[in-house]
């Protein structure tokens, strides 16, 4: 309704701007323009006989009342004139800043921040905005293809699972508030990427409830891969509210509208996190293990997610699972994680520092390749059983699952450090300090037989082989030429990779 009271107000601003035409004309009433389309003053002959002379007196005392109406005319009409230019102006503005969003029926006011890729933007701004729009990328090739709404998709993660779940015949229409979290660009060159490959992203927010029930009008997404979040561990103890407003708030919005908005019920897959485990010693990490103790607000959100899931599972029949991330890394990555923001910080020469633990101990992650994950979180979704709610009322107890999605193998902080080192070509300037204590834990450590048993989840990538994928891409990406020897190596070109 309120978008079309903005069309109608357009409409009648612009209708205004018609009606200046008559006063426009004043000035030009002398003057006519030829065939040649020159502008040219009438010739006497073209004026009729000579005026009678004995009136002259009275002629030049109207004449000038004329002169003195007309120019009081064309001052008012110009002050008119000035009022609705400005008027125009606004109005062109502002169709052109709504354009900038590439789908004005579900922009929301979170959406996008002005990117520097120009041409990306022109690009979107034809993207298509409709819903046919949107039921076309939801569409899967295959009768049998799924159709997900991945929720985050301009997000790392989400990204990636986008384009391999089209690339494969799914129908996926993505949907993300493009925040400022980090660099909004990154996540606009990502759309941009996807929209090549026919993956519409809805530009708004998970907690936006009328929106989601408006996808879910529009299409009977069969998967939600939720992926949304606030992340990182340490940004926590700095703005506690984000991790409140999307990791809780956002997820009960999701489930809300997969449980009662939605019709079937899609079957959920969304993203839990390795940090659950918290302060847990046993190791590896088992979904067995205990998750009661968090050791950062991140951490707890995601715990409380998991709580959330089982109650959703258990009033309305949602089939829904749970993934443990480790510490994901790799091309298109975030800029907010320690592997990405090493990189720049080397390359330009600043110095990075590195977390040791109180006892002195090296910090350690199982850092997962991006690709091992995408397949960890497809095996996921194909394995989804349905949901089994009907018209908001579970009918039938539903799937509930909970799967670890790491390397098996950690890997110390400094050992990451000396691989990036090795492929940029430049000594980092490391400064070893104690972990600061706001969230961090020692070690992780994934025990991934669980998703190995249930969808053949197996990573394949070890760190260096994703670093090197990763360095080839950064400086591809930002336009970086390395010293000669040095860098990803000979592999294809990451796809999308230079700015361009
Ligand atoms: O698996 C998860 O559940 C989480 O993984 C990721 O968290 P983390 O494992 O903390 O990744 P990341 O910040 O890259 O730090 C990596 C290592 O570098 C160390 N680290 C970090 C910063 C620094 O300046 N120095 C340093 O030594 C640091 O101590 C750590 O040992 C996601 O960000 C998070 O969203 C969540 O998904």
């Amino acid at each position: 309704m309120e978008r079309i009271n903005y069309k109608l107000k357009v409409s009648s601003s612009l209708s205004h701007l018609y009606d200046l035409r008559s006063p426009l004309e004043i000035p030009f009433r002398a003057s006519y323009q030829d065939c040649s389309g020159e502008l040219k003053r009438p010739s006497p002959a073209a004026m009729g006989p000579p005026p009678d002379t004995s009136k002259t007196a009275k002629i030049d005392r109207y004449n000038s009342y004329l002169g003195r109406l007309n120019s009081a005319k064309l001052l008012a009409a110009s002050s008119h004139l000035l009022f609705r230019a400005t008027l125009l102006t606004a109005v062109v503005l502002l169709l052109f800043l709504t354009l900038q969003s590439p789908l004005l029926p579900f922009s929301s006011s979170y959406s996008s921040s002005p990117s520097p890729h120009r041409s990306l933007l022109t690009s979107l701004s034809s993207s298509p905005s409709s819903p046919a729009g949107i039921r076309r990328s939801a569409t899967p090739r295959h009768p049998n293809g799924l159709s997900v709404l991945v929720t985050g998709a301009a997000g790392f993660v989400g990204f990636h699972c986008s384009l391999v779940l089209k690339k494969r015949g799914d129908g996926v229409v993505g949907l993300d508030n493009f925040n400022s979290y980090y660099d909004p660009s990154l996540k606009r060159a990502r759309q941009y990427l996807l929209a090549r490959h026919g993956v519409l992203i809805v530009a708004g927010d998970i907690n936006d409830s009328s929106l989601l029930a408006k996808l879910f009008a529009l299409h009977p997404f069969s998967h939600i891969l939720h992926l949304a979040a606030q992340a990182g561990v340490r940004y926590a103890a700095r703005n506690p509210n984000s991790y409140v407003a999307s990791n809780v708030a956002g997820l009960v919005s999701v489930l809300e509208a997969a449980a009662k908005s939605a019709d079937p019920q899609p079957a959920v897959v969304w993203a839990s996190s390795s940090s659950v485990y918290g302060l847990n010693t046993d190791s590896p990490f088992s979904e067995l293990h205990r998750t009661d103790r968090p050791a950062s607000l991140y951490a707890a959100t995601k715990k409380a997610g998991e709580a959330i899931a089982h109650a959703y599972n258990h009033i309305y029949g949602l089939s829904v699972t749970g993934l443990r991330f480790f510490t994901v890394y790799g091309p298109w990555g975030r800029p907010d994680m320690a592997y990405f923001f090493f990189t720049k910080a080397i390359l330009a020469g600043k110095p990075i520092t590195i977390f040791r633990t109180a006892a002195g101990d090296e910090v350690a992650r199982d850092f997962t390749y991006i690709d091992d994950v995408v397949k960890g979180c497809l095996g996921a979704l194909d394995t989804s059983q349905r949901s089994t709610g009907v018209a908001g009322k579970k009918t039938s107890p539903a799937q509930l699952r909970v799967y670890n999605l790491g390397n098996t193998s950690p890997v110390p902080v400094s050992r990451l450090v000396a691989i990036l080192e090795g492929l940029i070509g430049v000594k980092a300037k490391k400064n070893v300090v104690t972990m600061p204590s706001n969230g961090d834990v020692p070690f992780t450590h994934a025990n991934v037989s669980l998703a190995a048993g249930d969808f053949g989840y197996r990573p394949t990538t070890d760190l260096s082989t994703g670093l090197r994928k990763f360095v080839k891409w950064y400086v591809q990406y930002y336009g970086i030429k390395l010293k000669e020897g040095v860098g990803g190596g000979d592999d294809d070109k990451a796809e999308g990779a230079s700015k361009e």
